[in-house]
């Protein structure tokens, strides 16, 4: 329980007891109209409550547990753990918002109160919008399994995604590589150390589903590059036909860097031209992979018609939420190999799930099997020791440690490192020791450093506008800073920062914003739009268009193209001169400020502050008002519930 819960003693009232409701139907269902006014509550959450009293549920722990799934579907979590409700109600929901404190605790326990574990769990096991009992054959909106209780479509989709992990843990192992062909690209490690790219690239031959960890500039282009070769050199050896292999990424910006950097690691690699010639160039966004269609949440590829592709490859799987995961994979053939490429520590999707995190969270510190040590140390010379069962998830991913873009001599490597390891006495020697890479500035309330900070750091992007340059050029050099912030709202969010910096820019004559859209203004999609093409997360830029006799388009970056826009048919834009470090997943700069909350937030974790500062690939200036409220940051970790983990470990348990 957090801290300012200092609760008295009577409101003290989980307990194993089995009494009966307190509370009546109207009461609990007035309850919750009340939480949705003071905005503890989403309509969504007080609608599927009442729906389902509609559909004839009359009790009033059934109703309340439905619309507390509903509000933790809505805050990531795939599902409502019973237990820790019980145990935990303030940390489980994250209720009261912070701000009501201690006023709105009585609240919340008054209507919690009286439901034990036992009773709350009966209450579901016979409730008939709750499928408890062989929940497959069902179609209840509810589903209870495992002390968990789902919206159905999200039981649905980590079953799915269990389903499908499992048939590729539990199918043949597919020819595996001679060490000499492994060798020949790897080379001999210049030390005794296990070079941990190779044992990736080993396992992930192996396999049909392989994850690969780790974070920025720890190789994992590099590795699946060679994968990718090995792969594709031992299907045309067998005589048979070339591989079809496709590579995508949650976001059109994280596709155009896989491509990119896919194309880089290639290049390097000694490859006959019958294999180049078969080697995927362009990485696709997964929505584009998949087929998506306006309108709906059906893809064109989907179980009944799936994919060709033989071989998968997906980067930035950690931005992938739960239900994008369970498409895909439906999309796949059974026999199709699948690679996920991503880091387990930054934050989770948007969407609710932590798919990448759940899977990697029974493979660190690394373990394998016997048979899979056996076969790593023959292919790769690795010495492993065995540290788990045979068949488990864990066998199926690699975490790479070593970067090779931020040096011994960086601090933000050196901070990264302590930030993920919650390590505070070490993020305080690295930040006080004068890195050159990194700064923690203190700022206070209506000061406007970062400010200043951020209209330094668009000048190349605000020169390339004023020398005519072309959408491209100005594109790529807005990209290079960004000011990223962990609020929307308030004196240190996104919103606000956004109007500070264009009044800023406007002072100087960088812009002119008399009118909405404006010479240079920045924007980040924030819809997917189909009709105009676009992704969540493009960026684009507002310029005088040459070939319309100057009017003003919108140049959308997306990579392979860059794509123009009539500024009047974007309805889902924001001003991009701050983004929040949400959306910043996938993209990076060479240059970040990064703004944070003036007091202690629930906001403020070790995924947050990883993935803002690992954006950064020189410079990162961390700005804050008060610095304990960085370091107690390290305290906190992003906890998404799921019963992902459980099922894989059950599904290989019937192997
Ligand atoms: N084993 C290695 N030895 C030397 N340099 C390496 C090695 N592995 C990777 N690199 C270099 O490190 C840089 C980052 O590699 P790579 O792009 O494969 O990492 P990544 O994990 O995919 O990075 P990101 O997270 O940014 O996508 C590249 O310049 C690459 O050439």
């Amino acid at each position: 329980m957090p801290a300012q819960f200092d609760l008295p003693a009577q409101f003290d009232l989980w307990n194993e007891s089995t009494t009966s409701p307190e509370l009546s139907v109207d009461e609990v269902l007035a309850t919750l109209e009340q939480w949705h006014e003071w905005g503890w509550l989403r309509a969504l959450d007080l609608h599927f409550a009442r729906f389902l009293q509609e559909l004839g549920e009359g009790r009033a722990e059934v109703l309340m547990l439905a619309a507390l799934t509903s509000h933790q579907a809505g805050r990531g979590h795939i599902c409502l753990v019973l237990s820790e409700l019980v145990a935990r109600p303030f940390e489980t929901l994250k209720l009261p918002p912070e701000p009501m404190g201690q006023q709105g605790a009585p609240a919340l326990l008054k209507t919690l109160a009286g439901y034990g574990l036992d009773c709350l769990e009966r209450a579901l096991a016979s409730a008939s919008v709750v499928d408890a009992v062989h929940p497959e054959s069902g179609s209840a909106p509810l589903v209870f399994e495992h002390g968990l209780l789902y919206l159905r479509r999200f039981w649905a989709s980590e079953r799915r995604i269990a389903h499908h992990i499992n048939v590729r843990m539990r199918s043949d192992t597919p020819g595996a590589p001679s060490s000499e062909a492994l060798a020949h690209l790897f080379g001999a490690s210049p030390s005794d150390e296990t070079d941990w790219q190779q044992v990736a690239c080993a396992l992930a031959l192996r396999q049909r589903f392989a994850v690969i960890s780790g974070g920025p500039g720890t190789g994992k282009t590099t590795t699946v590059a060679k994968l990718l070769v090995l792969l594709q050199q031992q299907s045309l050896a067998q005589g048979g036909e070339a591989l079809s292999i496709q590579m995508a990424a949650p976001t059109g910006k994280a596709a155009a860097r896989l491509t990119e950097s896919m194309a880089g690691a290639l290049t390097k690699l000694p490859v006959s031209e019958a294999v180049r010639a078969h080697l995927p160039r362009e990485a696709m966004t997964l929505h584009r992979l998949l087929g998506a269609r306006p309108d709906t949440r059906r893809f064109r590829f989907n179980e009944t018609h799936v994919l060709e592709t033989d071989v998968l490859l997906v980067d930035e799987a950690s931005m992938v939420d739960l239900e994008l995961m369970a498409a895909l994979m439906d999309a796949l053939k059974p026999r199709a190999r699948l690679i996920l490429l991503g880091d387990r520590d930054q934050l989770a999707s948007v969407e609710a799930g932590a798919i990448l995190g759940d899977i990697c969270a029974s493979a660190w510190p690394p373990a394998f099997s016997e048979s899979m040590c056996r076969y790593l140390e023959h292919t790769t010379g690795a010495d492993l020791t065995v540290t788990t069962h045979e068949g488990g998830i864990a066998d199926h991913v690699v975490v790479l440690q070593k970067s090779y873009r931020f040096s011994d001599h960086s601090g933000i490597g050196h901070l990264a490192r302590a930030i993920n390891q919650g390590d505070i006495a070490q993020a305080r020697a690295v930040v006080s020791k004068g890195f050159s890479d990194i700064a923690l500035t203190q700022i206070e309330a209506g000061e406007r450093t970062h400010v200043y900070l951020a209209v330094e750091g668009y000048r190349a992007y605000l020169e390339a506008i004023e020398a005519n340059a072309s959408p491209a050029e100005v594109l790529a050099a807005f990209q290079k800073y960004r000011m990223l912030c962990a609020l929307r709202q308030g004196d240190w969010g996104v919103e606000t920062l956004n109007e500070r910096i264009a009044e800023a820019l406007q002072a100087r004559g960088w812009i002119d914003q008399s009118s909405g859209w404006y010479v240079g203004r920045p924007v980040l999609i924030t819809r997917n739009d189909r009709q105009l093409g676009l992704y969540n997360g493009d960026i684009g830029i507002a310029l005088p268009d040459p070939a319309a006799e100057g009017r003003l388009r919108v140049f959308v970056d997306q990579g392979e193209r860059i794509r123009s826009v009539l500024p009047a048919r974007l309805t889902h834009a924001d001003t991009a001169f701050a983004m929040t470090v949400h959306k910043s997943q996938g993209s990076e700069f060479e240059t970040v400020t990064v703004v944070m909350p003036p007091s202690d937030s629930a906001i403020m974790t070790r995924e947050l502050l990883y993935t803002a500062l690992t954006r950064a690939r020189s410079m990162c200036t961390l700005c804050i008002a008060d610095t304990e409220v960085f370091f107690n940051a390290l305290t906190r970790r992003v906890q998404r519930s799921s019963g992902l983990s459980q099922r894989l470990g059950e599904l290989t348990d019937q192997r």
